[in-house]
């Protein structure tokens, strides 16, 4: 199966590749301009992604990869997740429906690996249980329990300017999830939205807010990165970023609100999807 996944060397100054060297940018190059977003690099051949990132009429040869040092790589083919329709809830008054907000991007050639570009963990794989140092007999259920348990559980996200910077957040997986996913009804465009679970469905990880601690916010062109638990030295991606209540970039020099919340694709939940799409790509999921 797949080698050292989830490993970053870079010691040394931080914001290189070598420190995320999973790191991808997707640009959409489209007649009316180019859309960015980002991703993971989680095999030789695929990288993982949000589905908005993309309009059903892009067609692969107008999105162009840049990872590990490299850009322009060219896409053979983008896979979304087959329960991703943004439109499903226009008809409710939801402009914007994010549920199984997910998709997969193969590449034509496959990615060298090297200090600069390696792929990061996915749950539930082989991979993933060395890489925890658990017991070659672990579930996925026992995995799930330890990487994200009933509680508020530290991840991280990567913003990129010039640098990458590593972005720390918490996950309200516990007491806090609930109030976490209320403040979905504070999203301009969500004024219609009557219960919360309309927009905020099990498939998401709920970030961001001012408890326990003030969590920095995602900013529309995150879209896509790896939202990643840092355990044992190693790398483990746990979900996707595909939405939030607030746009921070859109006003930087504000203070994000309390109900600045981010909404993150939980892998856990669409592991059958990921199995079928990379099941040639030795992961050993299990
Ligand atoms: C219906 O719209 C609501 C949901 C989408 N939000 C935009 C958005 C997207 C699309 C993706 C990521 C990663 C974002 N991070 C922060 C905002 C944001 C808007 C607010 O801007 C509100």
């Amino acid at each position: 199966t797949l080698g050292l996944c989830g490993i970053a060397w870079g010691h040394q100054k931080s914001g290189h590749y070598e420190r995320q060297p999973w790191h991808v940018t997707i640009n959409v190059i489209r007649s009316t301009g180019k859309e960015a977003c980002k991703g993971a690099v989680v095999s030789e051949y695929f990288l993982l992604t949000a589905a908005h990132c993309f309009n059903v009429d892009d067609q692969a040869h107008s999105i162009k990869v840049d990872a590990g040092g490299m850009k322009n790589r060219e896409v053979d083919a983008v896979y979304f997740h087959p329960d991703y329709d943004i439109n499903r809830k226009k008809a409710e008054g939801i402009p914007e429906f994010y549920d199984y907000d997910i998709a997969l991007v193969k590449l034509k050639k496959k990615f060298i690996f090297s200090k600069d570009l390696r792929p990061i963990c996915l749950p539930c794989t082989e991979a993933t249980t060395r890489a925890l140092r658990l017991p070659t007999t672990t579930t996925c259920q026992q995995q799930e329990k330890e990487l994200l348990p009933e509680k508020n559980v530290k991840a991280l996200f990567v913003f990129q300017d010039k640098n990458l910077i590593q972005k720390e957040v918490y996950i309200k997986n516990g007491e806090m999830k609930e109030n976490c996913e209320r403040d979905a009804l504070k999203a301009q465009g969500y004024e219609k939205v009557k219960q919360v679970s309309d927009v905020v469905t099990p498939r998401f990880l709920c970030t961001g807010g001012t408890e326990p601690n003030v969590d920095p916010n995602t900013c529309k062109g995150d879209s896509g990165g790896p939202l990643i638990i840092h355990k044992k030295s190693r790398f483990i991606q746990v979900g996707v970023i595909s939405w939030g209540v607030v746009d921070v970039c859109k006003n930087p020099k504000r203070l994000a609100p309390s109900h600045a919340r981010d909404f993150h694709i939980n892998l856990f939940q669409v592991l059958p999807w990921l199995q079928e799409k990379l099941k040639d790509e030795d992961l050993g999921f299990l």
